[in-house]
């Protein structure tokens, strides 16, 4: 799938929002890619799930025991890329604010992992689900999201392959430029406020 038919998919979906929002980072944005409205659609899922499959090299593709995905936003695109990489899925989510195997969730010691995200910004998120994974005695081989919102300049310490890689500023918040500190901010994503 090339770039532009990736964007159509989420021009499709109307998943590209423009306004005042607080990133789980911290940071402010004007531009949000809200990924369940992509992922909603389960054939466009499976779809977008196959080209994600795709960019990663083959070495590493046939050594992934299991995707894990930091929840929420990762689980619906884990599930997918484990379909696609006829592999298991599961998540880590953080009730009590660190990431964490629950619902009998388990790895094998060694596993090799596949970490999935459905949209990389700082990376922290990665980062967090990654240690763990590792935690959990997993081996994190490579990441791989829908977007990469760094425009290629985030490192998770491990090879990482995006469908799409786009390059929307964000803020600190003490240094908003005038139209958004006009406006209040929305928070969509699931991580507590500080
Ligand atoms: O690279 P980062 O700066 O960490 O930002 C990206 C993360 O932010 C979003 O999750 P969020 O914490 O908003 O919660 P959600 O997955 O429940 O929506 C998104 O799903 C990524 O996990
Ligand atoms: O950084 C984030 O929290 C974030 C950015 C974005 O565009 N979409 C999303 O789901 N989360
Ligand atoms: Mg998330």
């Amino acid at each position: 799938m090339q770039e532009e038919e990736v964007l159509a998919e989420f021009r499709a979906s109307k998943a590209l929002l423009e306004g005042h929002f607080l990133l789980s980072s911290g940071r402010h944005s004007a531009h949000y890619l809200q990924c369940a409205r992509v992922l909603m659609n389960p054939a466009r899922a499976a779809r977008l799930a196959v080209a994600l499959a795709a960019k990663l090299p083959h070495d590493i593709r046939k050594r992934i025991a299991k995707v894990v995905s930091p929840a929420m936003g990762g689980v619906i695109i884990g599930q997918e890329m484990g379909r696609a990489l006829d592999v298991d899925a599961m998540f880590v989510e953080r009730p009590d604010g660190t990431f964490e195997l629950r619902r009998g969730f388990a790895l094998e010691p060694g596993d090799e992992v596949l970490m999935v995200e459905d949209v990389v910004t700082t990376g922290l998120s990665s980062r967090e689900a990654i240690r763990a994974i590792e935690a959990a005695g997993g081996k994190v081989i490579a990441a791989a999201s829908l977007v990469d919102r760094s425009a290629g300049t985030v490192d998770l310490g491990v090879p990482y392959f995006p469908l799409v890689a786009l390059n929307f500023p964000t803020y600190a918040p003490d240094e908003l430029p005038q139209h958004l500190a006009a406006t209040p901010a929305v928070k969509p994503g699931s991580r507590a406020q500080p």
